[in-house]
């Protein structure tokens, strides 16, 4: 891009607002109100002036980006303070991993980095992004000054070279010597693992109780909660500390309860909270693990985690090194709309050069697409958009598409990066990349973080997409580069389910027997009753599955001797809007109240066992008039 070109960006860009409507947060919401409250109360005069594209104040860091206000201070700070060299970490730690280290180990081959992508691993839907990061990011900065006390308190560190590599959503990860532990969904079905990997199970000990019988010096209620654990959990939570260790569990099968208990093991260790850090993939997950730690360490010390989000605990690191990106600290973020609208920007440019005007000097009025044929315009636009994001999903450079003659894709690709520089911008997927970016290329983040976090626990570690990707998103290669760059892990298998009933558990296990690629992993039990049977009921089309299950609600909900008629313990779950429409209809026709989720659902806070008997009681009073509604 030229200068010129990028020039003519800057000026220009709002050029394209009229084309693609974008979708301004209201100047009433709180969380707007609160950012200018912030910008205000940190000196600033008003909100930056000019911004390219961005809704600036809806994504900015900190609360209108003040970088340089004493809390955004103190990330750096605590980043640059941390000069203890590794070889003193590695002694200081042998004490620590003394005692534990039993497991026989070899070093993983090379410590240093693999070569990453930039723009590998995908992340959330960008139109699902989510406004708590930025809450997480200020409870991380507070969480960094605090760290600077804790470090006072701890000089154990971890006995080997710390991080070869693997993940941040896994591509990139900090490892041995420091404390990995990740955590694998159910989707341990879909993994291809060889007979070495059983063996590798069976090998494990289950008697754990021992383990934490010779631990006098932990706290009871640490105790209290290992014991509550199951064997496998146990060992998983009680496994020594150098260990990498990969537990691969089915829902329900206590994958956060064996997290928790791990932590706890880790903080008995003498392992400081401030240098734990746990990844989860969505704010409920990281709200609901450090509600849990708290109720037996302590809120203090739970609060001193970190327990982060992938896209915030990467936010954060990038604003950290904003300058190693081509981008100041206080970047901005850029939606779906953004993105849009950089992508036209990217297009035009490209029209522009083919029609030989390479200095971009042209103007809307010069496109002959965007304005005499805006609907084909923005298809066009749309396109690419999927186009790019697909791309940075996949990690594919425009060099890449360069070389499978992909040019008009490689430029788009090009061009929409330069613009996303340009305007001191990244999008979603870009917070991932670039982490691993400054975590592979950039040997002091590196070490940065290799000296902040002597324990990672990962949950979800085999997602590389989210629940937003409607449950499509498992990807078996996060398994398979943890075993890869750990040789020395150990695995463990969590195979009973607490949640469900004995039919689901069945059904479920008797599906997934078809996979070829499942892992050859003995059936999930359950000591649950059997429940309800599994009905499957095939419709013609998608009204008469509206009709039939409309119909079952009623007919359930009037059963007054079923247990859980009431509506509100009726879920439906569907895998498009459409068929979600098609629903509210139906209700709204047969007077059947009714809640809709979408998205968000997934970020909600779990409730908490109280919680839920008290709306358990609700729902029985609920139903209590139900009853006598329907009896009427
Ligand atoms: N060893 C155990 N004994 C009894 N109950 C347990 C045990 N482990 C877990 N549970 C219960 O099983 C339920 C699920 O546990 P948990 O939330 O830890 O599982 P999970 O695998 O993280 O679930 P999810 O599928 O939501 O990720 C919880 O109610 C928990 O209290």
């Amino acid at each position: 891009m030229t200068d010129q070109q990028s020039g003519r960006i800057s000026s220009y860009f709002s050029a394209s607002k009229p084309i693609i409507p974008r979708k301004r947060p209201s100047d009433s919401s709180p969380l707007h109100r609160h950012r200018i409250k912030n910008a205000c109360d940190a000196g600033l005069d008003s909100v930056p002036k000019r911004v390219p594209l961005a809704e600036v104040p809806l994504n900015r860091f900190n609360a209108i980006g003040n970088y340089h206000s004493p809390s955004s201070e103190a990330i750096h700070s605590s980043f640059n303070e941390r000069t203890v060299s590794v070889s003193a970490i590695g002694s200081a730690n042998e004490n620590l991993c003394q005692s534990l280290s039993e497991t026989p180990r070899r070093e993983p081959e090379g410590s240093k980095p693999k070569e990453v992508d930039y723009f590998a691993a995908t992340g959330l839907l960008d139109d699902d992004f989510d406004d708590s990061i930025l809450e997480q990011i200020d409870i991380l900065v507070e969480q960094k000054s605090a760290e600077k006390a804790a470090e006072q308190q701890l000089d154990h560190r971890c006995d080997e070279k710390f991080l070869s590599e693997s993940n941040i959503a896994g591509e990139v990860s900090l490892s041995s010597g420091c404390n990995i532990i990740s955590v694998g969904l159910g989707n341990d079905y879909l993994l291809n693992s060889g007979v070495e990997l059983l063996t590798k199970e069976e090998e494990l000990g289950t008697n754990t109780q021992g383990l934490l019988n010779s631990n006098s010096s932990m706290p009871e209620d640490y105790l209290k909660y290992l014991h509550s654990l199951n064997d496998r959990q146990r060992e998983a939570a009680c496994t020594d500390i150098s260990t990498p260790l990969m537990i691969v569990a089915g829902p329900g099968s206590g994958k956060t309860s064996t997290m928790v208990g791990r932590v706890l093991m880790l903080l008995n260790e003498g392992i400081s909270p401030s240098n734990i850090l746990a990844m989860t993939f969505t704010t409920s997950a990281a709200s609901e693990m450090r509600e849990r730690i708290g109720a037996i360490a302590g809120k203090t010390t739970a609060k001193e985690l970190t327990i982060s989000t992938f896209h915030s605990f990467s936010l954060q690191l990038c604003r950290s090194h904003g300058e190693k990106l081509g981008r100041t600290s206080e970047f901005f973020i850029y939606g779906q709309g953004q993105q849009r609208n950089a992508i036209i920007e990217a297009i035009r440019l490209l029209e522009n050069d083919k029609s030989g005007n390479k200095d971009g000097a042209v103007l809307m009025g010069d496109l002959p697409n965007s304005e005499k044929n805006p609907k084909q315009f923005k298809d066009k636009a749309k396109k690419w958009q999927k186009f790019v994001t697909q791309a940075k999903a996949s990690g594919r450079t425009s060099a890449e598409y360069r070389a499978m003659g992909n040019e008009t894709g490689a430029e788009i690709l090009e061009n929409y990066n330069k613009i996303l520089k340009s305007c001191n911008a990244l999008d979603y997927h870009d917070l991932i990349s670039c982490s691993v970016m400054l975590l592979g290329d950039f040997p002091e983040v590196f070490k940065e973080c290799q000296d902040s976090w002597k324990a990672i626990v990962i949950d979800e570690f085999q997602d590389t997409s989210v629940m937003q990707y409607n449950f499509n998103g498992a990807d078996i290669s996060g398994f398979m580069s943890f075993r890869n760059d750990f040789p020395n892990y150990k695995e463990i298998r969590l195979n009973k389910n607490y949640r469900s009933t004995r039919c689901i558990v069945e059904a479920a296990s008797s599906l997934i027997q078809n996979n070829s690629k499942r892992c050859q992993l003995k059936n999930v039990l359950t000591d649950n009753s059997s429940g309800s049977k599994i009905v499957m009921k095939e419709c013609h089309n998608e009204d008469a599955q509206c009709a039939f299950i409309v119909d079952k609600i009623i007919e359930i909900s009037s059963n007054h001797s079923a247990a859980n008629c009431c509506y509100g313990n009726i879920a439906i779950l569907y895998r498009r809007q459409a068929s979600g429409k098609a629903f509210q209809m139906a209700f709204r026709d047969r007077k059947i109240p009714f809640n809709i989720h979408g998205v968000a659902f997934y970020r909600k806070k779990k409730k908490s066992d109280s919680q839920s008997a008290s709306e358990k009681v609700g729902r029985e009073k609920g139903r209590d008039r139900c009853s006598k509604l329907f009896k009427n």
